[in-house]
């Protein structure tokens, strides 16, 4: 079985035969009732992407073209409006956390970002000294939470670094999650920043090297369970999809496009699941 497939499903498992209940969770559901989730602490996976191994599930279909969109919008784009998410990216999953009548998600991501000009100095970075240990994206700014309210970022960090092997450089990542909402959202979060890191490899003309994902909180809502046995009764794709950017080395950051991406051999198992979030 592929290792993404392997490790859902193992997960999955683990969260429902070892974890523990949440007791007074902040979500709530659409009709107001507390969403709690039973949960595993300290999840980590690695994936060897120049070897094809890439964080996807075949277990059902996941959102890829919005999941890609969603990442143009907060480190391309650096914006936090939904209108711009929602009418020019065809991404409609975050409008539940407007911010009251702002139109935004609050001074959050994309907007963090921007204050901050993260993505150019992390690219300044790696141009000036690529051997640095210092290539870290970091949306937990408590001067942010201040400004605005909204959702705190769950992916809220990234660090990147570079390694050679022969003659070929190799740009690792690693992302750090607080909490996931795993049947939902965990393979949107990883394939997110593995095309994030794509489009930073291919600005400086390196190839992808390893992806590491690290969560804090790995949870499934307790409105999730019929959802996770399902997934469980389920035989994985025996293809492996690839994720690739079809663009020459060297394109710049900010000229990379959504439609540039392509993943290939991805064939996951119907039909879709449904879910009433909590939020
Ligand atoms: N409880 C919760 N889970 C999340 O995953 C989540 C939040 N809250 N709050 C903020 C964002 C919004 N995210 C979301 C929300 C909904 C979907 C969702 O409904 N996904 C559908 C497909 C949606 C589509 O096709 O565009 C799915 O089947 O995965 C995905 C990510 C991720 N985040
Ligand atoms: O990119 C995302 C954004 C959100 N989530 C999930 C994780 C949790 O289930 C909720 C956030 O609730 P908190 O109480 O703030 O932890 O949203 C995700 O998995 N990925």
């Amino acid at each position: 079985m592929r290792k993404a497939d392997k490790i859902f499903i193992d997960n999955i498992n683990n969260i429902m035969n070892n974890g523990v209940w949440s007791e007074n969770a902040r979500p709530s559901y659409k009709n107001g009732k507390t969403a709690n989730s039973k949960y595993i602490t300290g999840a980590f996976a690695e994936y060897d992407l120049a070897k094809g191994e890439f964080p996807i599930t075949t277990l059902r279909p996941i959102a890829i073209k919005s999941a890609i969109n969603e990442i143009f919008w907060i480190y391309q784009e650096g914006s936090n409006e939904l209108k711009t998410l929602v009418n020019n990216r065809g991404v409609h999953y975050w409008k539940d956390w407007e911010v009251g009548d702002s139109g935004t998600i609050g001074q959050r991501y994309g907007a963090t970002v921007k204050k901050y000009d993260i993505i150019n100095k992390l690219l300044a970075g790696l141009k000036k000294n690529p051997w640095n240990r210092r290539n870290i994206i970091n949306l937990w700014q408590y001067e942010d939470f201040e400004e605005t309210d909204g959702l705190l970022p769950c992916a809220f960090m990234t660090m990147f670094d570079v390694r050679r092997v022969g003659d070929t450089l190799f740009l690792d990542a690693t992302l750090t999650q607080r909490s996931n909402d795993m049947l939902v959202a965990h393979h949107i979060n990883a394939m997110q920043y593995v095309a994030l890191q794509m489009m930073i490899a291919k600005h400086f003309g390196w190839k992808v090297g390893k992806f590491f994902y690290f969560v804090n909180n790995l949870h499934i809502y307790d409105n999730q369970f019929d959802n996770a046995k399902e997934l469980l009764n389920r035989i994985p794709s025996d293809k492996n999809p690839i994720l690739k950017l079809n663009v020459p080395d060297g394109t710049d950051f900010f000229k990379i496009k959504p439609e540039d991406f392509e993943l290939i051999d991805y064939e996951p198992v119907k039909p879709q699941l449904k879910f009433d979030l909590a939020i």
